[in-house]
């Protein structure tokens, strides 16, 4: 049998859960601020944006809402930066990506202080992650770890395959797995005998950005697999980066696609805005 993991479920669980947390900073005095920037019109970061103003909501953490246009200068953008990292009323800031071409993320995540990084991707968090000493923590592999933790997933002595090198999810999340002492492989366009490695894993996780490209010939039977993908198909359909119509009854867990990873990656997201609001009296 094959357990769906609930994502969807398990990301409003928390939600729930973070309104008494949000109350009690606000009984002591502070008010938990998110920023949200977004940087032109890509209409699915209109989307991931809307619905982070409104879990934030539901919640009780405020947000700015920044919206600058597509044509928004390099400059212009660390320049923001700049100032929400001194205004003392905003403790969280989140630059939603992709970004237009003239901006390079490299110099956005570097701009952005590291005890206001809303998604963990600023080198000196990262950093920390890979020595044991996590601080801010990307927010998709740490909704990774926390729905295998909330479905009891052990995480210790497994193999464990990333496929996907991006900075947003494959390498922090190694570097959490390799934290819960799981043995870790980073596999990635140019590893060689993909399915070899693949079929290796207990647990398989897979962010390629590729619609279905992972099929049951590089799952080992009864593995966990976690699909990062969501792909917008030509005829409307969501799916994910694995091929996951005939993995019924064949592996152990299953994310599924919508409804599994992404919508833990906002429920981290506002757990990790408390997180720093809190750290920052
Ligand atoms: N600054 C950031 N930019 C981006 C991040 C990020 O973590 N930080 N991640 C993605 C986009 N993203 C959040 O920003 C995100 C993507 C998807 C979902 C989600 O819940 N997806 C649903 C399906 C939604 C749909 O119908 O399209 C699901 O999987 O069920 C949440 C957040 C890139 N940019
Ligand atoms: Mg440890």
């Amino acid at each position: 049998m094959t357990v769906m993991i609930d994502g969807k479920k398990t990301a409003s669980q928390i939600q729930s859960e973070l309104v008494n947390k949000a109350q009690a900073l606000k009984k002591a005095g502070l008010t938990p601020c998110l920023a949200v920037v977004l940087v032109g019109d890509d209409p699915a970061s209109q989307v991931y944006v809307r619905n982070k103003h409104r879990a934030a909501q539901k919640i009780g953490i405020k947000t700015k809402d920044i919206h600058l246009p597509k044509e928004t200068s390099q400059a212009e953008l660390l320049k923001l930066i700049t100032e929400l990292n001194s205004d003392p009323t905003v403790h969280a800031i989140l630059v939603q990506m992709p970004l237009p071409a003239q901006i390079d993320a490299e110099a956005m995540i570097n701009t952005i202080a590291p005890e206001k990084d809303a998604d963990g991707l600023n080198p000196t968090n990262i950093g920390h992650l890979f020595m044991d000493d996590p601080r801010a923590l990307a927010c998709t592999p740490r909704g990774i770890m926390t729905l295998l933790e909330k479905y009891q997933i052990e995480v210790a002595g497994k193999e464990v395959v990333i496929i996907g090198r991006s900075n947003l999810v494959g390498r922090p999340l190694a570097a959490l797995m390799l934290n819960a002492d799981a043995t870790v492989t980073i596999a990635h366009s140019k590893t060689k005998d993909l399915k070899k490695i693949a079929r290796q894993a207990d647990i398989l996780v897979v962010a390629t950005g590729r619609a279905e490209m992972i099929t049951k010939d590089h799952i080992k039977e009864g593995a966990v697999v976690i699909d990062v993908g969501i792909n917008r198909l030509a005829d409307g359909r969501l799916v994910g980066d694995v091929a996951q119509g005939d993995l019924d009854g064949y592996v152990s867990y299953l994310t599924p696609v919508p409804g599994g990873v992404g919508p833990m990656t906002i429920a981290m997201l506002m757990q990790q805005t408390l997180e720093l609001a809190e750290k920052s009296r």
